[in-house]
C-alpha cells in the first residue's frame, strides 16, 4: 500500500500579475430612449477612453492587457484572454477567469454565451479536453466538475439544487475546500454539457429594469484536472480552473429594485464592495490582514486574487450613458486589479510506502467537521506534510549534507518507533525542514547579490554604450506622435492627453488634457506625467560639477535603498511618495533587484524626466547640497 506525499515547488513560485481585459458590449438603445450615443469607446487593442463627467469636453484614458470592442466575437475573447492560461491546469497549477462589471453589461454573455455564440465556459472546458488528448503520454488524466452559486451570502450547490448553505474551509496548504459540494467526474465535453446546462437553469435569475434576465447570484464553475504518472513514483498533479460569472453591481435608484430584489442587490453589492476592499488591501501592500473572510465571494476567490492562481479578469462594460457611473467605477476597479500579483505553483504528490499508523487515531480524527472522504483527505494532507521527510522527498530537497543526514537518520528511526516517539521526531523533522528552507533562501540571496555585483562591474565598463531607458514610456503628448509601445507594467488610470481621434459622438472638440476625475485618481496621478507640461525641465550638466567618487557613492546608496528599502525607507527618498514607493516594491516583487539606477525607468509612471528630477534631488540631498 502507498500513501501520497506532498511535493512543493514553493521555492520556485514565480510572480504573475492578474491579467485584466475589458469587453465593451454593443450599444443597445431602446426605441423609447433618447439616443445619446456611447460614453466610452475603444482606441486600440489595449486602450479605451471614457467621457470625463466633470467636463464633457475631456475624456479619461485607460490602458489594459486587452480591450475587446463591440465587434469582438466570443471566439476572439476566448483566444486572446482565456486560452493562454489553460495549459497551466494540466501541470498542477490553478487558474481562474472571472467576469466583472455592472448589471446588464454582458458578463453572462461572455462567460456562458448561447448555443449559437458559446462563451468562455463551454470553450474553456472543450479546450481542456483537447489539451488532455494531446498531452504527453505516460500520464492518466481525470477531469471533474463542481458548480455552485453564492446567493444572498449562501453557498448553494447547483449540481444538487436542494442542498443547504455549504461551509467554506481552507486546508493547511491554503486550498479552499467546500465540504459536501458535489464533484462529478466527466469524461467528455458532451458529458459536461449534460450536467452543466440544467444546473445553470438552477441559478437564481430575475428580471430587473436594467436586465430582463439578471443573475442574482455569483456563479462559480470548478473544473479539476488530476493527472497521475503511470510509472513510479506515480507523481500526481492537481490543477483547478475556476470560471466565475459574478453578479453585477447595481445602483438601485436605477434598477428600481424593491423587496426581495433589493435584498439580493444588497448582498451582491456588499460582496462586490468586499472584493474591492480586498483589491485595495492587496495593493496597499501594508495591510496586516486582507479581508478575504468578509464575504463568501472573496473567501472563494482568495486563491485568484493575491493567491496562487493564474487569473484573468474580464471587465464587462456597457456604452450607454445611463451606465456611465457604473462603467466608470468598473474601469477604476479593473485598473487597480491589474496591480495584484499572484504566485502560482504546482501542486504535486508522490506515492510512497505507508507508514504504520494506529487505526484508533484515524477513527478519532474522522469525528471533526467536514464529510468523511474530505476529512480523510485533509488528514492525509496533514500527515503527508508532517511526513515530508520520507525518502522520496529527498530527491527534491537540495540542502546542506548535515541537515540531510539528520533527516535520513530521523526517518530511519521513525520507521521503527512508536507513535508517541514519532510525534516528537516529527517536530525535529519540521525544524530541519525550516533550516533547509532558510539555507536555501540565504543561498538565493547570496547568489542574487553576487549577480548584482558582477552586473554592476560589467555595467561600468559598458555604461557609455547602453541607453539609459530601455523601455521608454511614451511621454504624454500634446501633439500627434507615432504611438510608442505602452509599458508592459502599465496598470493605472491614464489621464487623457489631447484626444487625437475623432471626438466621441455629441462631444465638443477636446481642448485640453484631461484631469483625473476623482480625488483618488488624482492621487494616482503622481504616476503619470502632469498633463500641462509643467514638469521641471532639468538643466543638464549638473552632475559634471560634482566630485566623481562622491557621485558614484550617492548613486550606490540610492540603488541600495531601491533594492532593499522598506516602504518607509523608499518614501524617505526625494520625489518618492506612497504610491511610487509601492510601485517600486511591486516591481521588486516581480523582477527582483534593480541592476542599475536607470532600471527605475521601468517602474510605472517613471518617465525619463521624472527620473532625472529624482536623480538630481536625491544625489544633491545625499551630498547635503
Ligand atoms: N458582446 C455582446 N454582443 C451581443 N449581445 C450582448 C453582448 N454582451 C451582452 N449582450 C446582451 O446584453 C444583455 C445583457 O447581458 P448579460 O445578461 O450577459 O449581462 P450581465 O452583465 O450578465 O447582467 P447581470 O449582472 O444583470 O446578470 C443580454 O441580452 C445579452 O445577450
Amino acid at each position: 500500500m502507498a500513501q501520497r506525499v506532498a511535493q512543493s515547488d514553493g521555492g520556485n513560485k514565480k510572480a504573475t500579475r492578474v491579467r485584466v481585459a475589458v469587453r465593451l458590449r454593443p450599444y443597445m438603445s431602446k426605441p423609447d430612449e433618447k439616443d445619446e450615443g456611447p460614453c466610452v469607446r475603444g482606441l486600440d487593442s489595449q486602450n479605451l477612453e471614457i467621457v470625463n463627467w466633470r467636463n464633457a469636453t475631456e475624456t479619461v484614458k485607460y490602458h489594459f492587457d486587452a480591450f475587446h470592442g463591440e465587434q469582438t466575437t466570443q471566439q476572439e475573447v476566448f483566444l486572446s484572454s482565456v486560452k493562454p492560461i489553460l495549459p497551466h491546469i494540466l501541470k498542477g497549477q490553478n487558474a481562474s477567469v472571472f467576469a466583472y462589471g455592472p448589471t446588464g453589461a454582458g458578463k453572462t454573455h461572455t462567460m456562458m454565451g448561447s448555443s449559437e455564440q458559446p462563451g468562455v465556459i463551454p470553450r474553456a472546458v472543450r479546450e481542456v479536453f483537447n489539451l488532455v488528448k494531446t498531452e504527453d503520454e505516460g500520464w492518466d488524466y481525470s477531469i471533474g466538475m463542481s458548480y455552485l452559486e453564492i446567493y444572498n451570502e449562501k453557498v448553494l450547490d447547483l449540481l444538487s439544487p436542494n442542498s443547504q448553505d455549504l461551509p467554506i474551509r481552507e486546508d493547511r496548504d491554503r486550498n479552499i475546500l467546500i465540504p459536501g459540494l458535489t464533484h462529478m467526474t466527466i469524461s467528455s465535453f458532451s458529458e459536461f454539457d449534460k450536467h452543466f446546462v440544467p444546473a445553470s437553469l438552477n441559478r437564481t435569475t430575475a428580471s430587473t429594469k436594467l436586465n430582463q434576465r439578471s443573475s442574482r447570484s455569483h456563479a462559480v464553475l470548478l473544473i479539476k484536472v488530476v493527472r497521475t504518472q503511470r510509472i513510479l513514483p506515480h507523481r500526481q498533479q492537481t490543477g483547478k480552473l475556476y470560471l466565475v460569472d459574478l453578479a453585477g453591481s447595481e445602483d438601485n435608484r436605477r434598477t428600481g429594485n424593491q423587496g426581495i430584489r433589493l435584498k439580493e442587490s444588497g448582498a451582491i453589492n456588499l460582496s462586490l464592495f468586499t472584493l474591492s476592499k480586498v483589491v485595495d488591501s492587496l495593493n496597499s501592500g501594508t495591510a496586516v490582514r486582507v479581508p478575504y473572510r468578509d464575504s463568501k465571494l472573496t473567501r472563494l476567490l482568495q486563491d485568484s486574487l493575491g493567491g496562487s492562481a493564474h487569473s484573468v479578469m474580464i471587465t464587462n462594460i456597457a456604452p450607454e450613458y445611463k451606465y456611465y457611473f457604473d462603467t466608470f467605477s468598473a474601469l477604476n476597479f479593473a485598473a487597480k486589479s491589474k496591480l495584484i500579483v499572484n504566485k502560482p505553483f504546482t501542486r504535486e504528490t508522490m506515492a510512497v510506502p505507508t507508514l504504520p499508523v494506529k487505526r484508533g487515531r484515524d477513527d478519532h480524527d474522522a469525528q471533526g467537521s467536514g464529510t468523511q472522504p474530505q476529512k480523510k483527505r485533509q488528514k492525509e494532507e496533514r500527515k503527508t506534510e508532517q511526513d515530508s521527510s520520507s525518502p522520496s522527498t529527498h530527491i527534491h530537497s537540495p540542502s546542506e549534507p548535515s541537515v540531510m543526514d539528520r533527516l535520513i537518520a530521523l526517518e530511519k528511526l521513525m520507521m521503527s518507533c512508536q507513535e508517541k516517539d514519532r510525534l516528537g521526531m516529527l517536530k525535529d523533522v519540521a525544524q530541519s525542514r525550516k533550516e533547509i528552507q532558510e539555507l536555501k533562501e540565504k543561498q538565493k540571496e547570496f547568489e542574487s547579490k553576487a549577480m548584482l555585483f558582477s552586473r554592476l562591474g560589467g555595467e561600468k565598463a559598458s555604461a557609455k554604450q547602453e541607453p539609459a531607458f530601455k523601455n521608454n514610456i511614451a511621454p504624454l503628448q500634446r501633439k500627434q506622435l507615432t504611438a510608442s509601445k505602452p509599458n508592459k507594467q502599465q496598470a493605472v488610470v491614464q489621464p487623457l492627453q489631447v484626444s487625437q481621434l475623432q471626438p466621441l459622438q455629441q462631444l465638443a472638440v477636446v481642448k485640453k488634457q484631461s484631469v483625473c476625475v476623482k480625488r483618488k485618481e488624482r492621487k494616482l496621478s503622481d504616476q503619470v506625467e502632469p498633463p500641462d507640461g509643467k514638469e521641471n525641465i532639468m538643466e543638464s550638466g549638473w552632475e559634471s560639477q560634482l566630485d566623481n567618487s562622491m557621485l558614484e557613492q550617492s548613486r550606490q546608496k540610492i540603488l541600495q535603498v531601491l533594492n532593499t528599502g522598506s516602504l518607509k525607507e523608499l518614501k524617505g527618498l526625494q520625489q518618492i511618495g506612497d504610491k511610487k514607493a509601492k510601485l517600486i516594491l511591486g516591481w521588486r516583487e516581480i523582477h527582483g533587484h534593480f541592476t542599475k539606477l536607470e532600471d527605475l525607468g521601468k517602474v510605472e509612471g517613471m518617465t525619463e524626466k521624472r527620473f532625472s528630477t529624482f536623480m538630481k534631488a536625491n544625489i544633491l540631498s545625499a551630498m547635503g547640497k
